[in-house]
């Protein structure tokens, strides 16, 4: 076993995140697939294999049990459909593709190198589930019952930019470093934060959490 799959395989167990050896497979061949275009597309800062195992992937896969857990009491299984906003590289959108096949994702970036590197992933690595869209999200008006993103924007921006692609029961998962108290403060009296998480990523020695949120009934 490689020094990546060892890593992985740590974190998840850290994680409690049982994955099958083919998607372990999958994020691995992830991670190959986002270095490999990096060299020639830039597609992220992080270049070193332990950092990106740490920074992107762990990072990641940490908010997969708290997703789980929201899907499961809201009663949507099957088909519910996420999207990650600015997703970049795929973070989290494609881990969370990989880990929960059930869920439709869609990944958007204004780059089209980004999006483009998403349809790539999802034929590499075999995942039917995972669509990448080329736009500005404050253009896409199809109905998401999550709508997600790491590193994109304040959460006012955010909640703005794409309340068009909220579904009427949906939520949003916002991806965060440390308490974003300022950031919450400015949220309009329209968006309701219903639970604030934190999160614990292994080999990370600093603070997460998941800003959860909804449309305020009127
Ligand atoms: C800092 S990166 C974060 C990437 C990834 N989520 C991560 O955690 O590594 C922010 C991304 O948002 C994209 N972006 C910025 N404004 C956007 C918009 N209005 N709609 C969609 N994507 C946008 C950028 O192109 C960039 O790829």
């Amino acid at each position: 076993m490689g020094g990546a799959e060892k890593d992985l395989r740590a974190g998840l167990n850290a994680l409690q995140l049982p994955l099958s050896d083919q998607q372990i497979g999958q994020l691995l061949d992830y991670q190959d697939l986002i270095a490999k275009w990096t060299r020639v597309y830039n597609l992220t800062a992080v270049r070193d294999p332990s950092e990106m195992m740490t920074h992107h992937l762990l990072d990641s896969l940490a908010a997969v049990a708290p997703l789980a857990a929201y899907l499961d009491k809201a009663g949507l299984g099957q088909g519910s459909r996420l999207l990650d906003v600015g997703s970049g590289a795929g973070l989290p959108g494609v881990v969370i593709a990989i880990c929960c096949p059930a869920i439709a994702v869609s990944c958007v970036d204004t780059v089209a190198k980004k999006a483009a590197f998403i349809k790539q992933a999802a034929l590499a690595l075999k995942l039917p589930n995972l669509t990448g869209l080329h736009a500005r999200v404050e253009s896409i008006d199809q109905a998401f019952d999550v709508i997600c993103s790491r590193a994109f924007a304040s959460l006012p921006d955010f909640t703005q930019w794409s309340a068009g692609a909220l579904a009427p029961q949906g939520v949003w998962m916002a991806m965060k470093g440390k308490h974003p108290a300022d950031e919450l403060a400015a949220l309009p009296a329209s968006v309701d934060v219903f639970h604030v998480e934190q999160l614990q990523v292994p080999g990370l020695d600093a603070e997460r959490c998941i800003v959860w949120m909804r449309q305020k009934s009127a």
